[in-house]
């Protein structure tokens, strides 16, 4: 493969904003290669992390995650649906992580998710760029978000694309919105690629629905409540590559976040670095083939009244090999209201976050706030600013 690389032309100050990133961008634009730099061992600034954020080179202690049984309890079990309902309950109070078996979803399929994405970014930076993400849109081919950020960059490039169960209005068939974005977007040369992950995103939803059942049970809420809410989600799909790097203690694949969405589905390859904060200490969730690794995000957090926690984790790199995930981020549609069910709000569970919905708080991550572990309540400030303003 010809390596093509297009270096840096510019260090921005690592203090400066989203407008100030995007005015260095448009005025040097800096490209990130991830061909050319992941044999590089003099790392660009942008990409080292502060001392305090660096990843430590000691191996970490597991977190003991819970392993639920999902098919166990859509099968309506009563043992199976007490047990599954508990153990996630726990989990979601402390950390918001657990992992799901017995899913359903074909192992074949998730072979072909992770092997079909070297199709996509094996290919040379200029081909990639032809699904270049725009300024402010959350779809599309990102390498390491240089026009977004001008410090901290993430050791990786990403494809997300748009996901919704919906039926077409006018035809009354269900619209193929993933595989229509491979077609348009990549060319005909992609059809199986986008096939693949239709069937894939489907997949992801339906199982979606079934944790949404559980974590209703587990809260006292009913099985049907949180399904229904998310019946018609509007979602997104999310490729995570990340390139070999040649100094792993310096940068992070994925920096310190929560995520903003209502619940991520991930799919990790067998080689391992995804790690969540849990009391003040880094732990591991290493690498299972056959469980999905499954994540409360903000969204879902103020749909509990706070009740059950949104998390902070991060992914790191390594010198060898490139490492890929499968991230589905279920969404509610855009219209729907965010706030807790009334069984989450008394005297002693006061209302924790405002009323939004879904676009309010993704365009404050993509616009106004880089996500971390303070989104919601910074949102909630900005909320209310907002209000005031009108
Ligand atoms: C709505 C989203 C924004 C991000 C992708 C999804 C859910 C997770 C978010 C993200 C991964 C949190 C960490 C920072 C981020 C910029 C990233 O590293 O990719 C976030 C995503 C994004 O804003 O593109
Ligand atoms: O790649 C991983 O293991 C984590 C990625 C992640 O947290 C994200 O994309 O939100
Ligand atoms: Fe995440």
């Amino acid at each position: 493969m010809a390596i093509e690389c297009i270096m840096m032309r510019s260090i921005p100050n690592p203090s400066k904003s989203y407008q100030h990133a995007q005015e260095e961008q448009n005025n040097h634009p800096l490209v990130f290669d991830a061909s050319f730099l992941s044999h590089q061992t003099n790392i660009p600034q942008q990409f080292v992390w502060p001392d305090e954020e660096k990843p430590c080179s000691i191996e970490l202690e597991e977190l003991a995650v819970p392993l639920i049984d999902i098919q166990g309890f859509l099968a309506g079990d009563p043992g199976a649906n007490q047990e599954a309902s508990r153990l996630v309950g726990e989990a979601c109070v402390e950390h918001g992580f657990f992992l799901v078996v017995n899913h359903g979803v074909d192992a074949k399929l998730v072979r072909d998710a992770h092997d079909l994405m070297d199709d996509f970014f094996e290919q040379p930076l200029a081909q990639k760029q032809k699904a270049q993400r725009k300024l402010g849109e959350h779809c599309g081919y990102a390498s390491s978000f240089t026009s977004r950020f001008s410090s901290k960059l993430p050791w990786k490039e990403t494809l997300s694309f748009k996901y919704s169960p919906k039926h077409g209005a006018d035809t009354g068939y269900s619209t193929k919105v993933v595989q229509d974005y491979f077609r348009n977007t990549l060319g005909d040369n992609f059809n199986h690629v986008g096939r693949m992950y239709q069937e894939y995103c489907e997949a992801m939803s339906t199982l979606s629905l079934g944790i949404m059942e559980l974590l209703g049970l587990s809260l006292g809420v009913g099985r049907k409540y949180f399904r229904e809410f998310f019946e018609g989600n509007d979602s997104v799909m999310r490729l995570n590559y990340y390139p070999p790097c040649q100094r792993p203690d310096l940068t992070l694949g994925t920096g310190p976040h929560c995520d903003p969405t209502s619940l991520t589905i991930l799919h990790q390859d067998q080689v391992g670095g995804l790690q969540v904060r849990v009391d003040g200490e880094w732990r591991s969730i290493n690498p299972n083939f056959d469980a999905f690794v499954v994540n409360i995000g903000d969204t879902f957090m103020a749909l509990a009244n706070g009740k059950y926690k949104s998390c902070l984790h991060r992914a790191v790199v390594n010198r060898e090999k490139a490492r890929k995930s499968l991230a589905f981020f279920l969404c509610p549609s855009k219209e729907k209201v965010v706030k807790p069910p009334r069984e989450l709000v008394d005297t002693e569970n006061p209302r924790r976050y405002p009323d939004f919905t879904w676009p309010m708080l993704l365009e404050f991550t993509q616009k106004h706030y880089r996500a971390d572990v303070n989104t919601l309540e910074a949102f909630s400030q900005w909320v209310q600013q907002q209000k005031s303003c009108y």
